[in-house]
């Protein structure tokens, strides 16, 4: 039996409520193998997408409509977690109770600190919310302020700070309820970024990367396995290229040569390789597999995937 922290990506989610309903029946499936198989699991998630639409909307509406309020950043943030939780916890729960596996499964709304002094502040660089033309990049930049970034060929998109996570404020009650054998999402979104002052936590206009605070949730939980389940079955060197070779492990000596010779692509892959390293650098015996959400049992056994371990193990 292992204790496995998994983040999941954009794939396990989608963008529309619809969408998201539909697809997290198929996240749960491979989530609930790995718990059936006798493994404690604790899940985290992204919410790029879905904290800039929720944001935007709140926006819109409160420029339209007198009755809608401004609605802070953070309060968006925490909207998302909840909005995902729901989802997740109903499908995961729903598959347990198929295979009759008689587990609870509940969201923890997660607040993350942060250092109010992290030089993320001075630079946005997480793009959040939908894809956007040139032009309707402009406008957002001019009438909204919005910092905004062309991603990877793809379009432009709003971009916002991406403080590291310090500390985990719930982690207490992720612990007891892990302890319990209970299932619990959390950090979704990388958590609410919170500044601590004194005895306050004030929520700050930031999104945490999901990688890395996953990864400090897993330190915390002393877990055996960090599972960054994404789109793709393995870690590749020269991706998307005709030399493109895929990689079942690295050691995190081989990922930080890879990272210099920028194998992988910012906000995407290396985050998760750094996410990556990290763990598995923290205490002996702690591994990082990337993997796809599909084959995350497979992972695993070690029949796919990408393993970043210690050298000396
Ligand atoms: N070196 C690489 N190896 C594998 N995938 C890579 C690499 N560089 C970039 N990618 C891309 O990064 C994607 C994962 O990043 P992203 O989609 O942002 O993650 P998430 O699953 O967290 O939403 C992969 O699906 C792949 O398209
Ligand atoms: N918070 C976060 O990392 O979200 P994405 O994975 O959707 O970018």
């Amino acid at each position: 039996m292992s204790r496995i922290v998994i983040a999941l990506g954009g794939n396990a989610l989608g963008k529309t409520p619809e969408e998201q309903l539909s697809l997290v029946k198929n996240t749960a499936k491979p989530i609930v193998d790995l718990i059936q198989d006798g493994n404690e699991v604790v899940i985290a998630h992204g919410n790029g997408p879905q904290v800039g639409m929720i944001n935007l909307a709140m926006e819109v509406a409160s420029v339209t409509e007198d009755a809608v309020p401004t609605m802070p950043f953070p309060e968006c943030g925490a909207m998302s977690q909840g909005y995902i939780g729901y989802h997740l916890q109903n499908a995961i729960g729903e598959e347990l109770s198929k295979r009759n596996i008689d587990k609870p499964v509940a969201t923890i709304v997660t607040q993350v600190v942060v250092d109010k002094d992290d030089e993320a502040f001075k630079h946005p660089s997480k793009p959040i919310g939908s894809f956007y033309t040139e032009e309707e990049c402009k406008v957002l930049r001019d009438e909204k302020g919005y910092d905004m970034v062309e991603d990877s060929g793809r379009g432009y998109r709003r971009v916002v700070a991406s403080p590291k996570p310090v500390d985990v404020v719930e982690k207490e009650t992720v612990k007891a309820l892990v302890e319990k054998g209970q299932v619990v999402i959390t950090v979704g979104g990388g958590g609410i970024p919170v500044i601590k002052e004194g005895n306050s936590l004030t929520g700050v206009p930031a999104v945490i990367d999901k990688d890395f605070a996953s990864e400090k949730i897993a330190e915390i939980l002393d877990a055996d396995y960090l599972f960054i389940l994404t789109a793709v079955d393995r870690v590749s060197i020269n991706f998307g290229k005709p030399e493109q070779v895929d990689l079942e492990k690295m050691s995190i000596e081989e990922a930080k040569q890879y990272i210099e010779e920028k194998h992988f692509a910012p906000g995407s892959m290396l985050p998760k390789v750094e996410a990556a390293i990290k763990f598995a650098d923290s205490k002996a015996g702690r591994n990082t597999i990337i993997a796809s959400l599909e084959k995350a049992k497979d992972a695993l056994a070690g029949k796919s995937g990408t393993k970043v371990y210690k050298s000396e193990e």
